[in-house]
């Protein structure tokens, strides 16, 4: 399987503070990787680095390589906003653009790679919501207002913006922790379609979840990568007695 994305000796310090530390790691294309571990273990850190939103924070330094596709996307010359194309990102809370209609939040991103017909805008929109299964639920009220959805119909909303600009990889910090247990489902299930078209990395704190929707689980401990591999294997026979007494919930 080729992979899609690929950390090489990734150190990321805010100041002081060394959050990530020398970490390697490869990210299967079409797949679904979990990275887990205790909090403040340098989870979102990592997740965030490989679309540059530290380029965002002026304390924060990114040393290694981070390659999608073989290049590295911190090169000098690299625009920053067409790695963030290339690479979205859906957050812990659902957060649609309060102002906009629900078309209009699936299309926002889209619209700033600059003008288009109105037929192109109705086909993306129509497709992105289909996509997230959420156009049954939407298709008669496109045009009021976002923040009318439930959290979890947000959510999807905004995995539907994320997809309308046609990313590559798709990275979830969290993406079903403010939702019930059935927006978490339905979240889940996304998840695992999504990965035919995308490479997905996954935060989350709750273990069942990455124990069902990702192919790969990589484990972080202080910064630390102490151990990534199928998901099946990492919850079964561990390498390492951390990741064991970790996924046990001897700690965390
Ligand atoms: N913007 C920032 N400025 C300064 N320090 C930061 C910043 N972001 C993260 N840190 C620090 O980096 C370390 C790792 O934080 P990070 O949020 O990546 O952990 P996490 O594993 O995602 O935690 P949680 O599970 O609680 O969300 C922490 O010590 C945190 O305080």
């Amino acid at each position: 399987m080729n992979n899609k994305v690929q950390l090489d000796q990734v150190n990321i310090h805010f100041g002081k503070t060394h959050a990530v530390k020398n970490v390697s790691i490869l990210f299967p294309e079409n797949s679904v990787t979990a990275i887990i571990g205790p909090s403040g273990c340098g989870k979102s850190t990592l997740l965030r680095s490989i679309n540059r939103m530290h380029d965002l924070f002026p304390s924060a330094r990114v040393e290694g390589r981070i390659l999608v596709d073989g290049s590295d996307i911190y090169d000098k010359g690299v625009d920053p906003v067409s790695i963030r194309r290339r690479v979205g990102m859906v957050f812990q809370k659902p957060n649609p653009f309060p102002a906009m209609s629900i078309y209009d939040n699936v299309i926002a991103g889209y619209k700033l790679n600059g003008r288009m017909v109105k037929s192109e805008a109705d086909d993306i929109v129509e497709t992105s919501l289909k996509r997230v299964a959420l156009w049954e639920e939407v298709k008669d009220r496109l045009k009021t207002n976002a923040m009318n959805l439930s959290g979890g119909q947000q959510q999807r909303l905004c995995i539907a913006r994320t997809i309308a600009v046609k990313p590559e990889v798709i990275l979830m910090d969290e993406p079903a922790s403010a939702l019930d247990p059935i927006s978490t489902l339905k979240i889940e299930e996304l998840i695992e379609e999504l990965k035919e078209r995308y490479t997905i990395i996954i935060v989350t704190h709750n273990m069942q979840q990455a124990a069902r929707v990702s192919d790969y689980t990589a484990f972080l401990y202080m910064g630390e990568l102490v151990e990534c591999g199928e998901t099946k294997k990492i919850f079964t026979t561990p390498e390492q007695k951390q990741t064991e007494d970790y996924i046990t919930g001897r700690f965390g």
